[in-house]
């Protein structure tokens, strides 16, 4: 399947394809013809899946020796940054060149936005091998570091000019990081689209024990809702693109507490995050309690945490990690609320005393 994200002079496709990978050659040859392919990998995942990105395009005549990468969240920093920066103009990069970002969203949002500041904006492609970066991180053009500060914060939008997204290679992801990566599927039919997460209730778990088929629908269904979503929104500026970010304003504060480390994934504190936006909705009477329980039992059935996720820091402190938050203006802070499953909305009134008290009341 080929969904289309429609940006104009930047449109793009994302190709969802069992055995893509393996067929790089045919889909990604037409973009080695004004400049080169440029490979940077996570090295775990090259160690894994390499060889057959490797086959695939020397059967177009293109040398692959990538810029490797050690994994995890940590990698998205400024050190990091600067030393990819600094390979990659070893290498010569031009900007007709396309740097192919190859692992989950680490990978994607770092060497995205080393494509987007190399030579003021070099071209780059997206192969994301994680389920999160597959339904999520590679589309919409979202790329950016952390600083100590904060989750994202230094980045640019900077749309890739194709995403490869093959859910075959999906098969050697470890259960936690399949898990952390659904619940950012979750969050499309927790967003607009109930049918959907009544599929998710029925066939998560499923999916999660490792049907390929079962994943295959995800990352198209959510690759589909993402694209429309971006297409309407690029920049984030309609109150539409800000969907996106449900629980993410609780999640990215839980991570911040956790010190971005494997103590708790994106897609961990999403889930918590999102059963605390639908909790805290319940709590000022927008959406139902029933809708609010409906939530948290199906991201618990599926093992993702939805509580303060084992973090026993206080209100005041996961509210303070908030202060940055790149949706704050004028000193506002919209949190993305609910009035029920698939009714997400942005809300301006919520006072950060109340998010603080609603914190101190919730679980560990
Ligand atoms: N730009 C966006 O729109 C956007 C959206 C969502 C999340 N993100 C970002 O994405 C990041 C999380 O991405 P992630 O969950 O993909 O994490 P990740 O990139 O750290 O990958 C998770 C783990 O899986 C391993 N891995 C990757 N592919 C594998 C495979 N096929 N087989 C075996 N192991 C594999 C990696 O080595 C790593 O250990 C966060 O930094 C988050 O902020 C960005
Ligand atoms: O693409 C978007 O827009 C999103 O919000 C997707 C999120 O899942 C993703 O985690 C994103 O990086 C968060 O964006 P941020 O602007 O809050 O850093
Ligand atoms: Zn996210």
């Amino acid at each position: 399947m080929i969904v289309p994200v429609e940006l104009g002079a930047r449109r793009y496709d994302v190709l969802v394809e069992a055995g893509a990978l393996g067929a790089a050659d045919r889909h990604l040859a037409g973009f080695a013809r004004g400049g080169r392919l440029v490979t940077v990998a996570d090295e775990r995942v090259w160690a894994l899946h390499g060889d057959s990105f490797i086959a695939a395009l020397a059967r177009a005549g293109i040398d692959v020796r990538p810029v490797l990468l050690p994994p995890g969240e940590a990698t998205k920093s400024w050190a990091m940054l600067a030393d990819l920066c600094d390979r990659l103009l070893a290498l010569e990069v031009e900007r007709a060149d396309h740097i192919v970002a190859f692992g989950g969203g680490v990978i994607g949002d770092l060497v995205g936005f080393a494509a987007a500041i190399l030579k003021r904006g070099c071209g780059f492609i997206q192969v994301p091998t994680t389920l999160l970066a597959q339904v999520d991180s590679s589309v919409g053009g979202k790329t950016a570091i952390n600083t100590p500060a904060g989750k994202n914060l230094v980045g640019a939008f900077h749309q890739p000019a194709f995403v490869l997204a093959d859910p075959l290679v999906l098969a050697t992801l470890p259960r936690r990081d399949l898990a952390a990566g659904y619940a950012e599927v979750v969050k499309y039919g927790l967003i607009d689209d109930p049918a959907f997460f009544a599929w998710c209730e029925a066939n998560g778990l499923a999916l999660l024990d490792g049907d390929t088929a079962l994943m295959a629908h995800a990352v198209e269904r959510s690759v589909a809702a993402k694209a429309r979503i971006v297409a309407a929104d690029e920049r984030e500026t309609a109150d539409l693109r800000a969907l996106l970010n449900l629980g993410h304003t609780f999640g990215h504060a839980l991570e911040a507490e956790a010190g971005f480390s494997d103590r708790l994934l994106h897609g961990e504190a999403v889930a918590a995050g999102m059963a605390l936006a639908f909790r805290f909705s319940a709590e000022r009477e927008l959406c139902s309690v029933a809708d609010a329980d409906r939530v948290a039992t199906h991201l618990s059935a599926v093992g993702l945490p939805t509580g303060r996720a084992g973090l026993a820091s206080d209100g005041a402190r996961l509210v303070a990690h908030m202060a940055h938050d790149k949706k704050k203006s004028a000193g506002t802070l919209p949190f993305i609320l609910v009035r029920g499953i698939g009714q997400a909305f942005v809300d301006r009134s919520v006072a950060l005393d109340d998010v603080a008290a609603f914190l101190d009341r919730q679980p560990n």
